[in-house]
């Protein structure tokens, strides 16, 4: 079930050596369930520290993290990542080598019996095009094909959120506008609410419904 986003009053800061320091002050958004938003702004307005609070790798200093009616994040109260019904695309997250297309996928659904398994894996290989890839390992896909199977490993396990953290940053420039819309467009036909991290205003509007313009706090 995907579910609504609502942040409010979010503070973020990390420790350094000098105390506390603040990467974002005041931050509201609100992202209706099945709409996909974009954080929008320069290198070191907190973007990714953002993305980072949602998915519970960084506790809040105040304000509040819900999804849906669960909270999150917020005064005393910091689900951890595991609980929180998000996935993840992050450039940085790529795929494990050794492990084929498939197996790539299947791996957050670990829970499920294999039959189960086998069957939504097919399923999320045809979903992003790549039915007939699934034996094939990390590297003798293209860099394009490897964003995709990225993305049907962060939707296989049906998460009410999904957050894209620059996924396309690596991608040459045809590829990247390619890989956007058709993104956006498997992510509206699952209803998929999500929060996509981008310096491009190009990206930004092709793929959001609506757009969170940030600005550094210093
Ligand atoms: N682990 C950390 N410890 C201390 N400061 C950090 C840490 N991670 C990020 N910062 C600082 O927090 C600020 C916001 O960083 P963040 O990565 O969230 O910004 P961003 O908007 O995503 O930037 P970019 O677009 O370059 O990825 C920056 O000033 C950065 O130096």
């Amino acid at each position: 079930m995907n579910a609504s986003l609502h942040i409010e009053q979010l503070h973020l800061a990390y420790a350094t050596p000098q105390g506390p320091h603040s990467v974002v002050r005041d931050f509201a958004l609100d992202v209706p369930a099945g709409h996909i938003a974009s954080l929008l702004g320069p290198s070191g307005c907190g973007k990714t520290s953002v993305l980072r609070a949602i998915a519970g790798f960084e506790p809040v200093v105040s304000g509040s993290i819900r999804l849906g009616e669960a909270l999150l994040s917020g005064p005393g109260i910091h689900l951890p990542p595991e609980r929180r019904r998000v996935g993840m695309m992050f450039q940085e997250y790529g795929l494990f080598p050794h492990l084929t297309a498939a197996q790539n996928v299947a791996f957050g659904l670990r829970r499920l019996d294999r039959a189960a398994q086998s069957a939504r894996v097919q399923e999320l290989l045809a979903v992003v095009g790549l039915a007939q890839s699934g034996a094939k390992f990390p590297h003798e896909l293209s860099g394009g094909q490897q964003q995709r199977i990225a993305l049907a490993r962060a939707l296989a396990p049906s998460p009410a959120l999904l957050l894209l953290d620059e996924p396309f940053s690596n991608l040459d420039a045809a590829t990247r506008e390619r890989l956007t819309v058709e993104v956006r467009d498997i992510l509206r036909a699952a209803g998929q609410t999500a929060v996509l991290v981008t310096h491009h205003a190009a990206e930004a509007e092709a793929m959001a419904d609506q757009i969170c313009v940030m600005t550094p706090v210093h």
